[in-house]
């Protein structure tokens, strides 16, 4: 029996929506792997379940193309509640954020970053804000946990970074014990970065959400940013903001959701 899905993307991160508010739907590994798959499957950066929540609108599960699943992922959740609409809180198993539509975007309320190093998680010790760590000409990271674990390398040209061997490398090493979403930022000014994410279950992505709050704390931690900038990733510009409360807040396009049926 054909079960039916929304297509969408925020930015060019990509993801298929299943809506699992009325009737369960089970998500194996097996399953998310061959539904993700670009040729055999529906394709996506990301598959999104969502399923009924006793503290939020909806409840938002997060799955990587390799069937991992994930806390958070900033991108879907804009999608997610352009088609709520209004003014809604999504739970994901990172937390429960609260979303904003308007004309030009999403408006996602991402929560506040987390620092310490058992919150990341990584293996052992370490600071977090200037990490004495190194793969190949890339060191010193700063790592940020945004629902979802992240490590951020700020460098001179992002675009000249081999992300495509070392991102692999990295996202495995065992001082991430949960593996890590790997982002290459480059400062341009004190509201403006270029960024390039390898993300943790899902590799190379045109954007990731939680990839660009993360980097803009790990700016702000370091003072080289004011208290907004604007993101730039190969599939479009997010807004980065800190707000009053001293969390995260997010903004960005979001595209037509586009309707499907596939065979699970
Ligand atoms: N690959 C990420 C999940 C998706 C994050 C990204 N698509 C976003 O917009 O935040 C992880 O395993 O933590």
């Amino acid at each position: 029996m054909a079960t039916a899905f929304l297509k969408m993307h925020g930015a060019g991160n990509d993801f298929a929506i299943f809506d699992a508010r009325q009737v369960a739907l089970a998500m194996p590994p097996e399953r998310v792997r061959r539904l993700a798959d670009r040729h055999r499957g529906i394709g996506c950066d990301q598959l999104i379940v969502m399923e009924p929540s006793t503290r939020a609108d909806v409840f938002m599960r997060i799955f990587n193309p390799d069937g991992s699943e994930s806390g958070a992922c900033g991108n879907a959740t804009r999608c997610v509640a352009r088609l709520l609409g209004g003014a809604a809180t999504i739970e994901t198993r990172g937390g429960i954020l609260t979303a904003a539509n308007a004309e030009q975007g999403v408006t996602i309320d991402m929560g506040s970053p987390r620092f310490g190093w058992e919150e990341i998680p990584l293996a052992y010790a370490m600071d977090t804000a200037d990490m004495p760590v190194a793969w190949s000409e890339l060191e010193r990271p700063s790592a940020v946990n945004m629902g979802n674990p992240h490590v951020i390398f700020f460098v001179a040209d992002a675009n000249v970074v081999p992300l495509e061997s070392l991102g692999p490398e990295i996202e495995h090493d065992l001082i991430f014990p949960e593996r890590v979403n790997v982002n290459i930022a480059t400062v341009l000014n004190r509201s403006h970065i270029r960024l390039r994410v390898w993300e943790r279950g899902a590799g190379l992505t045109l954007a990731c959400g939680t990839g660009a709050c993360a980097t803009f704390a790990a700016a702000r931690r370091r003072g080289l940013v004011d208290d907004s900038a604007t993101i730039s990733l190969p599939g479009g510009d997010l807004i980065i903001a800190e707000t009053a409360g001293g969390g995260i807040s997010m903004t960005g396009p979001v595209s037509t959701a586009y309707r499907g049926e596939t065979d699970l």
